[in-house]
């Protein structure tokens, strides 16, 4: 694109004096336009699956202690694609596109031996912003379900990130659970103008088996002057003993030990992606979001930065008009495929099973979301799911397109 250095160099410059005065809400930062990034945020959930022999390998071990490590093993592999795929295939972390409420992401990926694994991505909340997603392989009886949402607040030229939301593993084979805390990040390298994400502090996986896996995560100083560094542990409910510990790099290559033998190790570059398969834009549903912001993305693929703004505004201004029908008739606005709860019993038993194991176990706390206090618990309605499906809930869906479009 038609970007001078020096100008580059200019708006990054005033772009980091305005982030000075950050008021926390990532969203309403306006971003110079190259570090503008034409994927929406509704896309991330797809960060949880790109490698599906490793999310559906927990289904195949038949012991419980096994398969706590195999789910150890596959959290660990999404973390490249969470959180450094931007940087790696765009040469620096970007500003993702902001979604409107009920902007859906869907697909599916095609594993020669995981066979399919469907993705459905939607977004619950506008303000504040939250996505919802649940992926599911039913061939091997595997179920993720999550929502993340975003606090963020700036210091000493770093915005730091605290991640509200958690995911929950289910494996049918076994009716067993896991817990999934998400990691704090901050991003660095804002001074040099090539940002990258350098995740924080620790999270947890607790399972209804009585695992808990504990992962520390570090930046550049800590283990070897490496970036993405991180170290975890697995241990049995109110056990202190170390059953296996993991460490390395989450952006290459990590090594499992049980005591001091290598057991087994992960690199990314021996475990290639698999592509997820989605729509054709004239196939999608208008809410869909590549379909929805096809104009936005091709001005900023344009460089024409003065077309993004003005295609970004038009989707702004129907989203706001829509609110404003919404609010005078009474109707808010209703999730596809995702319904709020305050509680929700599986989360909150691990949730109490990791907390007493925590402190059984001596593993310092890490900070449990309680989801109440997160502005509740998104969970998928596999009966919204099976009647979108089915076309039953065609009318009230064209109604909802109707108005997006107006
Ligand atoms: C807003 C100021 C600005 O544009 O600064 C420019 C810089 C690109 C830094 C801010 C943006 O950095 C992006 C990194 C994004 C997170 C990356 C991965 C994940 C994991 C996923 O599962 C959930 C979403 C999450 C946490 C992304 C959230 C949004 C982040 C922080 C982007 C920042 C706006």
């Amino acid at each position: 694109m038609g970007r001078k250095k020096g100008t580059a160099k200019s708006t990054w410059a005033s772009f980091l004096k305005s982030i000075a005065s950050f008021n926390g809400d990532l969203a309403s930062m306006t971003a110079p336009p190259f570090i503008l990034s034409k994927t929406s945020l509704v896309e991330y959930s797809a960060y949880w699956t790109e490698h599906p022999e490793l999310f559906v390998a927990p289904a195949k071990e038949q012991d419980p202690e096994k398969r706590a490590l195999a789910v150890l093993k596959w959290f660990l592999s999404t973390l490249k694609q969470q959180y450094s795929s931007r940087s790696e295939k765009l040469g620096s972390e970007k500003k993702p596109l902001n979604p409107f409420l009920g902007e859906l992401f869907l697909g599916h990926w095609e594993h020669e031996t995981a066979g399919t694994t469907e993705l459905v991505s939607e977004q619950v909340s506008h303000h504040p912003p939250v996505t919802a997603y649940s992926i599911f392989n039913k061939k091997h009886g595997v179920k993720l379900q999550g929502y993340n949402g975003q606090k963020a607040s700036f210091a000493s030229m770093t915005i730091t990130v605290k991640q509200v939301g958690l995911a929950t593993l289910h494996i049918d084979a076994f009716d067993e659970d896991y817990l999934i805390t998400l990691p704090a990040l901050h991003i660095e390298g804002l001074v040099y103008g090539t940002p990258y994400v350098e995740l924080e502090r620790s999270t947890i996986i607790q399972s209804s088996s009585g695992y808990l896996a504990k992962i520390e995560y570090a930046g550049k100083g800590w283990l070897s002057g490496k970036k993405n560094c991180f170290t975890a542990t697995l241990q049995k409910t109110g056990s202190k003993e170390i059953l296996y510990t993991v460490s390395g790099q989450w952006i290459d290559t990590f090594t499992i030990k049980k005591g001091k033998t290598e057991v087994d190790s992960f690199s990314h570059k021996d475990h290639p992606t698999t592509p997820l398969n989605i729509s054709l834009l004239e196939n999608q549903d208008p809410l869909e979001s590549r379909r929805a912001w096809a104009k936005v993305a091709a001005a900023i693929d344009e460089g024409d930065y003065e077309k993004t703004g003005l295609e970004k505004s038009k989707i702004e201004n129907a989203q706001r008009e829509l609110r404003k029908k919404e609010k005078e008739d009474g109707s808010p606005w209703e999730q596809r495929y995702f319904t709020s709860k305050e509680r929700n019993d599986t989360v909150d038993k691990l949730l109490e099973v990791a907390a007493k194991h925590m402190v059984a176990s001596g593993v310092s706390a890490v900070t449990l979301d309680d989801p109440s206090k997160t502005n509740g618990l998104w969970v998928f309605d596999e009966q919204k799911y099976e009647d979108v499906k089915s076309g039953k809930r065609d009318e009230v869906l064209k109604a909802a397109v109707k108005s997006v479009e107006e």
